[in-house]
C-alpha cells in the first residue's frame, strides 16, 4: 500500500488568503493566495521591485498585509504577538547588522535571544552553549567557532548565520538572498549547506528569495514566481521555474534549463546592439 497517499496533510505553514499591501495610494501586492506546507523548501523568485522583500516581511511576522489574510505557523497577523511570533522563525539575512567583535560562537549564541549583541544580563545554560556548538558542527564550521566575526569569511558568516537560525529550532527558515556578495566556492559551499538541511532537518520548511536561478539550492521542492505585485506562478518547483514563466515574469526572454539538479538561465539580447 502506498502509505504516503493516505497520510493525512500537514497544517500549513504559511496561509496566505486574497493578500494585498498598499503604501502611499499604490498597490504593492494584490491578489496573493499561497500555502507552504511543512518540510516545503521554496524559493521565492521575482524581478527587483516585484514585492519578494513584502512577502517575506509577511511570512517573518515583521509586517502584515492591508487586506486578507495571512497566517504564520498558524497564527493570523494582526491578531497575534507578532515578536513572540518572530521566536519561532529563523531569518538569515546576509547583512547582519553586527558592529562588536564577538566569536562565531557568540553570533550563534544571539539566535537564543533572537538579539544582534549578546543580551545584557544574560548567561547561556550549558545546554544553549552545547546547542550553539551543534548548530555550528551542522554547517562546517567547528573549526571556526573561536573566530571573531571580523575575521570571518562571507562565505563562512553565510553559514554561521544559519546555525544562528537553526539554534532556536524554528520551524520556519526565510532566506532573504542569502548568497549575495559571495565567490562561486563559497556560494556553493552555502548551497551545500542549505541541501544538507533537507535531509538533517526534514520538517523544517525553508523560503528563499534569489534573483538568480543559478542560486537556487538542489533541494528546492516548490517556487512561486512574483511580478508587479501578483503571483505569475506557484507549484512544484519543475512546473514553476519554467523558460515560459521567467520569460513571463521578467518581461525578457530567458531560457531556463535544469541540469544535475541545479538550474540556470541565459537571458536573449534585445538585438539592438547587433542591428
Ligand atoms: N513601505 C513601503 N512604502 C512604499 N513603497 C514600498 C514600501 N515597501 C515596498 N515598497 C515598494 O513596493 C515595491 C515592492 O518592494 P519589495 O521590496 O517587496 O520588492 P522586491 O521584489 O523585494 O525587490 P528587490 O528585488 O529589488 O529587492 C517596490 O516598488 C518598493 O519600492
Amino acid at each position: 500500500m502506498n502509505t504516503a497517499a493516505v497520510r493525512a496533510p500537514s497544517p500549513p505553514v504559511i496561509e496566505l488568503i486574497d493578500v494585498g499591501f498598499r503604501r502611499n495610494g499604490a498597490d504593492i501586492l494584490r491578489d496573493i493566495t499561497l500555502t507552504v506546507h511543512a518540510g516545503e523548501r521554496w524559493a521565492l523568485l521575482g524581478p527587483n521591485g516585484a514585492g519578494k522583500s513584502t512577502i517575506l516581511g509577511f511570512c517573518g511576522a515583521l509586517s502584515h498585509p492591508s487586506t486578507g489574510t495571512a497566517r504564520v505557523l498558524g497564527h493570523t497577523l494582526g491578531r497575534v504577538d507578532m515578536q513572540a511570533l518572530r521566536h519561532e522563525i529563523g531569518h538569515v539575512n546576509p547583512r547582519h547588522p553586527l558592529d562588536s567583535p564577538l566569536t562565531l560562537h557568540e553570533v550563534v549564541l544571539t539566535g537564543i535571544t533572537a538579539t544582534i549583541e549578546i543580551a545584557l544580563r544574560w548567561e547561556p545554560s550549558g545546554a544553549e552553549i552545547a546547542a550553539a556548538d551543534a548548530a555550528i558542527t551542522q554547517v562546517g564550521l567547528a573549526h571556526r567557532r573561536n573566530a571573531r566575526w571580523t575575521t570571518v569569511s562571507q562565505g563562512e558568516r553565510g553559514r554561521a548565520l544559519i546555525a544562528r537560525a537553526l539554534v532556536a529550532e524554528p520551524q520556519l527558515l526565510l532566506l532573504d538572498e542569502p548568497t549575495t556578495g559571495l565567490d562561486v566556492a563559497a556560494r556553493e559551499q552555502f548551497l551545500e549547506t542549505v541541501d544538507a538541511l533537507a535531509e538533517s532537518a526534514p520538517e523544517l520548511t525553508t523560503i528563499l528569495v534569489t534573483h538568480h536561478l543559478e542560486e537556487l539550492p538542489e533541494s528546492t521542492t516548490h517556487a512561486v514566481v512574483i511580478a508587479h505585485g501578483g503571483i505569475v506562478a506557484a507549484g512544484s518547483v519543475d512546473d514553476v521555474v519554467t523558460t515560459e514563466v521567467i520569460s513571463h515574469a521578467f518581461e525578457h526572454p530567458i531560457r531556463v534549463a535544469r541540469e544535475a539538479g541545479r538550474w540556470s538561465a541565459r537571458a536573449g539580447r534585445s538585438g539592438a546592439a547587433a542591428a
